[in-house]
């Protein structure tokens, strides 16, 4: 055990790395005086025991989904905690309104929980949740950063039913920390945190049709007021959500589809799934053949297709300066058995055995987007994940050996 005093109850973390070196396959436990912070104002002791993970061992792994409201994060995040096994649920026992989902595997957390200005200080000072300003970043950062380090932490709740902020609750390191919202990206220091970065990035028509599909017809807003909330938050979302899309390492973008000419209803969809090259653990799907370009219509003996039919596209491109490899699916499965066709002709999809992504498609059969490239792609991504974090860690064991061996 050893001692170690930091100058704020946020650097926990640092306490591991300073108080005592890393030793191959043993946590250390260090016992922390906090000389100042949120903790000793509050009246505690101030004296906190911090486990820190032995040397070799994978750190907590982090991904960023980055959206505005409304636009499937949490249906993505289903259908990644599904790929891991197990359900998802908030924290057990605690606040009924927390933003959390847990699994064995994984820990999502909302970044809504750390908006610095509740729903009327937001009003009072005239600005939108999506504004930076109502938003708190060295907690976010300091936050994420010990959870990262193996340090659990005492995370805000933004209660979405009151407005409010509610009191924290305790977050533990997870394997997988996923921290989606509107901001994962927006701050350098959270973003160098990342793992990995997911943008999904919903057109304006497409996401007016969802908003209306669940804001009106489940929630019972009006279409106007749909119409000016949207309205109301695009001018930050523009300057403040949108451009976090260039950081991102997979976007998937949904776009009215091509198939219909001047389509409104916005049910087909076109939907690209945008892959940076060189980015570490992660190499992108291809179709037929890597780096090529190729144009193919599956409808046939092997794919059953009604009206408008189906059109994939693959090939190389650039996206912010970089060197992308994009999949594209227009229009929608009739028969979600013979998407193995499809799946047969896709490449690289870190799968674990022939047919594992029409597998996870037909289980959630029912989720949001699953007859179209969105619960497609989506799910190639949850898989993608899986086989990042497969990698780190055999490459933390394998770090892990070569310590103990010096
Ligand atoms: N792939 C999809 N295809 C069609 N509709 C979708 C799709 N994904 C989401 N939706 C629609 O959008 C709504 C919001 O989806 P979801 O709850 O996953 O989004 P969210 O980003 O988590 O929202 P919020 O941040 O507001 O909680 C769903 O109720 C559904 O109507
Ligand atoms: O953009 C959002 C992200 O979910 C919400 O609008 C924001 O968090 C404010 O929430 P609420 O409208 O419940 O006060």
């Amino acid at each position: 055990m050893a001692i170690c005093t930091v100058s704020s109850a946020h650097s926990l973390s640092a306490a591991c790395h300073v108080a005592a070196p890393a030793r191959a396959g043993q946590p250390r436990q260090v016992i922390v005086f906090g000389v100042g912070g949120r903790r000793a104002r509050r009246g505690g002791s101030g004296v906190t025991v911090v486990t820190c993970a032995a040397a070799g061992d994978a750190k907590t792994v982090v991904i960023g989904l980055a959206a505005d409201s409304g636009c499937g994060k949490s249906t993505f995040m289903r259908r990644l905690t599904s790929v891991f096994g197990g359900a998802a649920e908030p924290p057990r026992g605690g606040n009924p309104d927390s933003n959390t989902l847990i699994s064995d595997t994984t820990t999502v957390i909302c970044l809504d929980d750390y908006h610095s200005l509740d729903r009327t200080g937001r009003k009072e000072k005239g600005v939108t949740a999506l504004d930076p300003r109502a938003n708190n970043f060295d907690l976010m950062y300091e936050q994420v950063k010990s959870l990262k380090d193996g340090v659990a932490v005492e995370k805000p709740i933004y209660n979405h039913v009151t407005g409010l902020l509610d009191p924290p609750e305790l977050i533990r390191p997870p394997k997988i920390l996923v921290i989606e919202g509107l901001h994962p990206m927006y701050d350098s220091r959270v973003r160098d945190l990342l793992d990995f970065s997911i943008y999904l990035d919903i057109s304006n028509e497409v996401k007016f049709a969802w908003k209306i599909q669940r804001d009106m017809a489940e929630r019972g807003h009006s279409l106007e007021s749909i119409k000016a909330s949207i309205e109301a938050r695009k001018p930050d979302f523009d300057a403040y959500i949108d451009p976090q899309k260039q950081h991102a390492d997979a976007v998937i973008e949904v776009l009215p589809t091509q198939l219909i000419p001047d389509d409104n209803e916005g049910k087909v969809l076109r939907v690209r799934l945008v892959m940076k090259e060189g980015v570490k653990y992660f190499s992108p799907v291809y179709l037929f053949d890597e780096g090529s370009t190729i144009s193919w219509i599956p409808c046939g003996r092997k794919l059953t297709c009604s009206y408008p039919g189906i059109k994939f596209n693959y090939g190389p491109d650039v996206f912010y300066g970089n060197e992308v490899s994009v999949v594209e699916m227009d229009g929608q499965f009739d028969r979600l058995d013979e998407l193995i066709y499809v799946e047969s002709h896709l490449s690289n999809l870190s799968t674990k055995f022939y047919g594992e992504v029409t597998q996870q498609m037909l289980k959630h059969a029912d989720f949001p987007g699953s007859n179209n490239g969105t619960g497609l792609f989506q799910t190639i991504v949850g898989l993608k994940i899986r086989d990042l974090y497969e990698q780190i860690v055999a490459e933390a064991a394998s770090a892990a050996l070569q310590a103990a061996k010096v």
